[in-house]
């Protein structure tokens, strides 16, 4: 196992009396893709700026690559990259100008510019107009890009798919597989829950500066221990009148399509025996708890589950 690239233990920030972060440890490891989502407030932003080193904890310890960095090593800085809430660039710069900018700022190579505008799918034609030219998603590639300077270890994006159309968003979600792939570590802030669902390899569920819940989704859901739902539609002359699996309370929807809610432990033997006769089935349908409803579920107050 390799050395997490990211490692908080114990910390707390506090900005005057308000206490944003309180006790927060987690470890994040390379190749891994990690969400952090809390209602507004939870103190995300704090905690990824206290992984840039932007701010100092007021308790506990902070390590990216290695290091503090808040003391400023120029080699880890180099290799983290971050994308901020709301990007803003200075509107007379072209796109070309920007990115040199801010890699002369991290004093990194750009040679292939031309290759890291179409990984982050910037038409040519666009690198040498001016940022005001730009439209929201536009933007938002461009602070991409910024953020994948110096082939980053650690990348850090708060809310980055906010603003941005579902095409769009797919393609950032394709990047952001890429990136993973070739070992980078990616935390993303987020609100949009179900975009995360399939997209992430773990979830940190923070609220009022505590982590609540932290794990795969299949941990949690383990954790969280929310019905399943099935939903089964008889094929025309099943001969039954309502889906075998007779402990289940099966309850009529439409015309020969029932649902039902059943526990974790049960559901294997429940598709068993609806499945008995197949030719009975016209259609079956699994939904396993959402990150939406699993996050309604943390944050109902049950306490730290790890
Ligand atoms: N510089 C600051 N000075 C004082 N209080 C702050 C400062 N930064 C954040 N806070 C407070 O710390 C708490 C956590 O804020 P933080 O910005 O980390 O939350 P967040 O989860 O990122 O929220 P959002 O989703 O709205 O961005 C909030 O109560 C906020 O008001």
């Amino acid at each position: 196992m390799t050395a997490p690239t990211v490692t908080l233990s114990s910390v707390a920030k506090r900005y005057g009396r308000i206490e944003a972060v309180k006790d927060v440890s987690f470890e994040l490891e390379q190749g891994q893709t990690v969400a952090l989502v809390g209602h507004n407030g939870a103190g995300k932003t704090t905690l990824i700026k206290l992984m840039l080193g932007l701010i100092r904890p007021t308790q506990g310890t902070v390590q990216v690559l290695g290091k503090d960095p808040a003391r400023g090593d120029f080699a880890v800085r180099q290799r983290l990259g971050y994308l901020p809430e709301s990007v803003s660039f200075h509107m007379a710069l072209t796109g070309r100008e920007t990115l040199a900018f801010y890699a002369r700022l991290k004093r990194v190579d750009v040679s292939d510019m031309a290759g890291l505008f179409e990984r982050v799918g910037l038409a040519p034609a666009a690198a040498d107009r001016p940022v005001r030219t730009y439209s929201k998603g536009m933007r938002q590639r461009l602070g991409l890009a910024q953020a994948l300077l110096g082939a980053p270890r650690v990348l850090l994006l708060d809310e980055p798919t906010s603003g941005l159309d579902p095409a769009l968003r797919r393609n950032f979600y394709e990047l952001v597989s890429g990136l993973r792939s070739a070992g980078t570590t990616i935390l993303l802030s987020s609100h949009a829950l179900t975009e995360l669902e399939d997209r992430t390899d773990r979830v940190i569920i923070v609220n009022e500066g505590v982590t609540i819940a932290d794990g795969t989704l299949e941990k949690l859901r383990g954790i969280a221990r929310l019905p399943t739902r099935i939903s089964v539609t008889l094929a025309d002359g099943a001969g039954i009148t309502a889906p075998s699996g007779g402990q289940v309370a099966w309850k009529a929807v439409r015309d020969r399509t029932f649902e039902a809610e059943v526990a974790p432990e049960n559901k294997i033997s429940i598709l068993r025996d609806v499945t008995t006769d197949p030719a009975a089935v016209a259609a079956l349908h699994v939904v396993e708890p959402t990150l939406d409803e699993l996050y309604a579920h943390f944050l109902g107050g049950r306490g730290m589950m790890r």
